[in-house]
């Protein structure tokens, strides 16, 4: 199988995520850039990093490369299987996150909120637990939580990563400043909007 570089990787991910909410059994080229934003040869170089076996006549079968994308990039087709994930901080990015459907459509279900704040976890209004970090380790094992959110304030974020890495979390979408410093068996993605929107305007 070909080696898949990381940007295609993301944008293969992207695109699993928006053939699974199709309707059609067909989409051109031209479709998924209008859907995506990307030019044409950037999809169709994607795609060819793929192992497909069927022709490309008026266009793809829609479940076929979904199925293909996911099986490229070893990432779960079946809906009906979902990995548990958790968010830490339930601050205004933490309850943002908690009340949006980012979770919606994807392999991921979101089972758990953690704060310090005890306040807030009775307060808060939701159909998702929400548990004090006092009982995070104990959570995180009887909920078998695989991926956590970190949304806690920057100077706590080693410290709460750590904390769940030593529960056995398989990745953390960090969206602190703080850069973490974890095992490498532990997949970190950094999500810092300032950091991206500076890669936009590099040359
Ligand atoms: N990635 C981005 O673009 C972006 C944008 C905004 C904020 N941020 C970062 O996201 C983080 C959260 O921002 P915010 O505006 O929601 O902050 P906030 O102060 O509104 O919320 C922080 C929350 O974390 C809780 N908390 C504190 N210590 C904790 C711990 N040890 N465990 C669990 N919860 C704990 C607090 O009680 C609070 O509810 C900050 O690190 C901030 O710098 C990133």
């Amino acid at each position: 199988m070909k080696k898949i570089p990381g940007p295609s990787k993301k944008r293969l991910f992207t695109l699993a995520r928006l053939l699974s909410q199709q309707k059609k059994e067909k989409i051109t080229s031209v479709e998924l850039s209008a859907l995506t934003g990307w030019g044409e040869a950037t999809i169709r170089r994607d795609i060819s990093l793929l192992e497909l076996h069927n022709g490309v006549s008026n266009g793809y079968d829609v479940k076929i490369l979904h199925d293909a994308i996911c099986s490229s990039l070893q990432i779960n087709s079946d809906q009906a299987e979902k990995h548990p994930c958790c968010i830490v901080g339930l601050g205004k990015l933490g309850e943002a996150l908690l009340e949006s459907s980012v979770f919606k459509g994807s392999s991921f279900e979101l089972v758990a909120g953690f704060d310090t704040n005890f306040n807030k976890i009775e307060i808060m209004k939701t159909e998702i637990p929400l548990f004090a970090t006092l009982d995070l380790e104990k959570k995180i094992r009887s909920l078998k939580i695989e991926y956590a959110v970190l949304a806690v304030p920057d100077e706590k974020a080693q410290f709460m990563a750590d904390r769940l890495i030593a529960c056995g979390i398989r990745g953390i979408v960090n969206y602190t400043n703080t850069v973490l410093s974890v095992p490498k068996e532990v997949r970190v993605e950094h999500v810092n909007t300032a950091v991206i929107l500076t890669g936009m305007c590099a040359c």
